[in-house]
């Protein structure tokens, strides 16, 4: 059994990874931390686990969580992951990072992004970033994880395939996202509120998001020529899910056939992204609860613009579910181990 505890277990993350964890037949649950509720039954704070969990949230002792888990996943807001890291550097104990400490590999990119110093610069080669779809082998071996941010993933499934096989002009991308309110995490603010959410619908941090630099750096390194997107993020007034309308220019000469291979090849053998067949259209309903990814992808023959429709749950395949997948190959587990779950209809 895999030692499993959990920084942070009271958020929005943390609670998920517990929905995941407690069915999967290969962990075993240890730690699950947190600052304001240490002592609290995790059936109390959260009914919705009652019957599947017999645990309390405890204070994080760092040698008891680190000295004695053989995985941690941390799921604090951004800035706290790199002292705690460095600390459990010194056991042996893999880390999943769900924020952004170790995502940017250019450390004033980062420091300019998340107004913060990179305090643990030497942690930063050890980490790799969490997206099984591009770095499998090099999770299979991996002590660290830098898990995606949560529209990167649907962006990057997006489009990873057409830059990478050079289909599209790497100027020319413009994604359009919408994203539940549960990506902001649970401690509310005034504009999360039901009374501002419903029946309202609004863009937020236009030209200046903070997943801006991961999106391009991925793409980058994936790309022959620099690659520009113009990203902007709007709030729906649901609890989970991310769609992201994708569109960039194709070049010359580059035909529907050559995109939907591109896709289909790149995927085929990917438990957890489905391009979809002609015709059929994703919802955010289709992969809420779920680790999946949809994914239309088209070719407008008459502007000459790929159209790309990725569908992912901010929770799932955004997060939690994500760093599951990861903690399985990490461990040599088959991928889709606590993963099984099917998304509820209606
Ligand atoms: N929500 C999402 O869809 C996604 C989130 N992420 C990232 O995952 C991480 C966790 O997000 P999420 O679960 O949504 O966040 P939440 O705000 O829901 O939960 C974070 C938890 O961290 C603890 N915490 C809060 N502030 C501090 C602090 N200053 N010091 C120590 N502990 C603190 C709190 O627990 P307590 O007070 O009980 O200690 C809280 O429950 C973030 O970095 C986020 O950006 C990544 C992808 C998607
Ligand atoms: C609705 C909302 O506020 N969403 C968050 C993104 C989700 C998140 O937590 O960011 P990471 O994936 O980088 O951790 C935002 O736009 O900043």
């Amino acid at each position: 059994m895999i030692k499993v505890s959990i920084i942070g277990a009271t958020g929005y993350t943390g609670s998920e990874l517990l929905r995941y964890l407690i069915p999967h037949s290969e962990v075993e649950l240890m730690y699950l931390t947190s600052r304001s509720h240490a002592g609290t039954k995790a059936d109390s704070y959260y009914p919705f686990l009652k019957g599947s969990i017999d645990k309390q949230f405890s204070e994080l002792n760092q040698e008891a969580v680190f000295g004695e888990s053989d995985v941690v996943f941390i799921c604090l807001p951004h800035g706290h992951s790199m002292e705690l890291s460095a600390a459990a550097s010194e056991y042996d104990v893999k880390i999943i990072d769900l924020g952004a400490d170790f995502r940017l590999k250019n450390i004033d990119v980062y420091e300019q992004t998340y107004n913060v110093e990179q305090a643990a610069p030497n942690l930063l080669k050890d980490f790799v970033y969490g997206l099984p779809e591009k770095y499998r082998n090099d999770i299979k071996n991996a002590k660290y994880i830098a898990n995606p941010g949560c529209f990167v993933t649907s962006a990057l499934l997006g489009l990873l395939p057409a830059v990478s096989d050079a289909l599209i002009d790497e100027q020319s991308v413009i994604i359009d996202s919408k994203t539940g309110v549960s990506g902001a995490g649970r401690s509310a603010s005034v504009d999360k509120l039901l009374t501002e959410l419903m029946g309202n619908f609004k863009a937020y941090n236009p030209l200046a998001h903070r997943h801006i630099p991961e999106i391009e750096q991925e793409l980058n390194s994936s790309s022959k020529n620099a690659v520009q997107v113009q990203f902007t993020p709007h709030l729906l007034p649901a609890e989970r899910g991310i769609f992201s309308t994708i569109y960039a220019t194709v070049k010359d000469d580059i035909t529907e056939a050559d995109v939907i291979d591109s896709y289909k090849s790149a995927y085929e053998n990917e438990p957890f992204v489905h391009v979809l067949e002609s015709g059929e259209l994703p919802q955010m309903k289709h992969v809420a609860g779920t680790n999946s990814c949809q994914l239309s992808v088209q070719l407008d023959e008459r502007t000459g613009r790929l159209l790309v429709l990725s569908v992912i749950d901010n929770l799932g395949k955004g997060a939690a579910g994500q760093a599951v997948q990861n903690m399985n190959i990490m461990f040599g587990l088959p991928e889709k181990s606590g993963l099984t779950t099917i998304a509820m209809m209606p």
